[in-house]
């Protein structure tokens, strides 16, 4: 199907790279032993970036199955598992930084790459948790570089109570830790205010069998659905 990405949307030049994370990650903690950090503007000439891997990764259209049917996955997919070659040298910088500032963080080292296209506002990701902490009590990271369109990142706790929107932006980084996989949600929720296509790059201690995500458990407020 053809994917129409309007090229340098975002007015930055030169070579990509990685900015300092250090004193510049602020960190905020959550209920239940979850935190996140936000690093605003790592990735520097970000525009660049998003260019090179819209047009060069090779993104696939999934499907999956939901209930008795299978049904489009709302978002373009490429997964990188350890050892594969990533798609940028910017990919393996940005890894590397994040390995040497998280060394002493429980759930390291980075090592798999998943990276997720959504084409305008239409697509997303519904409230999951990463499936790599399904199973297991320990706690875990996931890094994520974000690309492109500013779109409300949603989280929620899976015991309910109030949730929050973090507006990730262009070049931005956010990682999620502690037990946020098991004990929150995290979606990119649908919007008709969208402007452009977002990339998002998902850094994950181990490829396992995450599958792009563990569905919310049943809640009154949102029936449970695969992430989708
Ligand atoms: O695109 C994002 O920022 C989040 C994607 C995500 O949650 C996932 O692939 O598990
Ligand atoms: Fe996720």
């Amino acid at each position: 199907m053809p994917l129409v990405v309007q090229p340098s949307l975002f007015g930055s030049s030169g070579q990509p790279g990685v900015a300092a994370l250090g004193a510049a990650v602020e960190r905020r903690v959550l209920s239940d032993g979850a935190w996140l950090d936000v690093r605003p503007g790592f990735i520097t000439a970000a525009d660049e970036l998003f260019d090179a891997l819209a047009a060069g990764v090779p993104w696939q259209e999934e499907r999956m199955r939901m209930y008795d049917n299978t049904v489009r996955v709302p978002r373009l997919l490429a997964r990188y598992r350890q050892g594969e070659a990533l798609p940028h040298p910017v990919l393996d910088e940005a890894r590397s930084a994040l390995n040497a500032h998280y060394a002493d963080e429980v759930g390291g080292p980075f090592v798999s790459a998943g990276l997720c296209l959504y084409r305008d506002g239409n697509d997303s990701v519904a409230w999951h948790g990463d499936r790599i902490a399904r199973e297991s009590p320990t706690d875990t990271m996931v890094a994520i570089l974000s690309l492109g369109a500013v779109r409300p990142f949603a989280l929620r706790p899976t015991s309910g109570g109030p949730g929050l929107r973090l507006q990730i932006g262009h070049g931005d980084l956010l990682v999620m830790g502690g037990s946020c996989q098991r004990t929150w949600l995290h979606a990119i929720p649908k919007t008709a205010r969208c402007l452009g296509a977002r990339i998002s790059v998902q850094f994950r201690p181990d490829w396992g069998n995450h599958l792009g995500g563990r569905p919310a458990a049943p809640s009154p407020a949102v029936r449970a659905r695969p992430a989708a």
